[in-house]
C-alpha cells in the first residue's frame, strides 16, 4: 500500500464522474504525482484533439512558450474542479517532474478534493457554481471554451523538496 492509499479513494462527487474524497483528516500532502511531459509538436499534432486535453496541465516549456503540457499520473489527473470551495492546492515541480498537491485548509473525512483549474473559463457546466446558484450566491463562473487546467499561485508553496 502507497502512501496514498491511505489518503484518498474515489468517490461520485461534485460532476457525477469520478473524484477524489478524502479517508483521513487533514494530512498536509494528499498527493504527488509525476507527470509525462507532451512536447509541443505532440500538443498541436495529438493531444489537444483528444480527452486528453481536460486532464493536462500547463508545463513550463523550454522555448518559453506556452504549448508544452502535462498529463498528471497517479491521482493528479482525478482532482474535480471548486470554484466555491477549492480545499487543494497545486504547484509543480518542474525539477523533479511532479505536481504536489496539498491542503489548504482543515479536510474532514469525507470530504470531497476539489483544486482549482485557474481563472480562464471553464470547458464544462461548472456543478459547483450551479450549487452557488442554488444556494442564493450568485453564479458567475459558469464558462465554456478552455480547456487545460491553469496553475494556481500558491505563495510560500514554491520552494517544496519534493
Ligand atoms: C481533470 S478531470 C477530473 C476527473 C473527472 N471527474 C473524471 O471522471 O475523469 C476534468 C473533468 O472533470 C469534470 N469536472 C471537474 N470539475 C467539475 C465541476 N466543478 N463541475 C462539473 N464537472 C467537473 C469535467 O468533465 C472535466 O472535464
Amino acid at each position: 500500500m502507497s502512501n496514498n492509499d491511505a489518503v484518498l479513494e474515489g468517490g461520485q462527487p461534485l460532476s457525477r464522474t469520478a473524484g477524489l474524497v478524502l479517508v483521513m483528516n487533514t494530512p498536509k500532502v494528499v498527493e504527488v504525482s509525476p507527470v509525462l511531459i507532451f512536447p509541443e509538436d505532440e500538443v498541436e499534432k495529438h493531444v489537444q484533439h483528444t480527452v486528453l486535453q481536460h486532464y493536462t496541465y500547463y508545463w513550463p516549456s523550454e522555448s518559453g512558450r506556452s504549448m508544452t503540457q502535462a498529463l498528471a499520473l497517479g491521482l493528479g489527473s482525478m482532482f474535480n474542479h471548486s470554484t466555491r470551495d477549492q480545499n487543494v492546492g497545486w504547484i509543480r515541480n518542474t525539477e523533479t517532474e511532479v505536481i504536489v498537491y496539498t491542503t489548504l485548509r482543515d479536510i474532514k473525512a469525507g470530504e470531497e478534493l476539489c483544486i482549482s483549474y485557474g481563472s480562464a473559463r471553464l470547458w464544462f457546466p461548472d456543478a459547483d457554481a450551479q450549487a452557488n446558484t442554488s444556494e442564493g450566491l450568485g453564479d458567475d463562473n459558469d464558462d465554456t471554451g478552455g480547456s487545460t487546467l491553469a496553475e494556481l499561485d500558491l505563495s510560500g508553496l514554491s520552494k517544496m523538496d519534493i
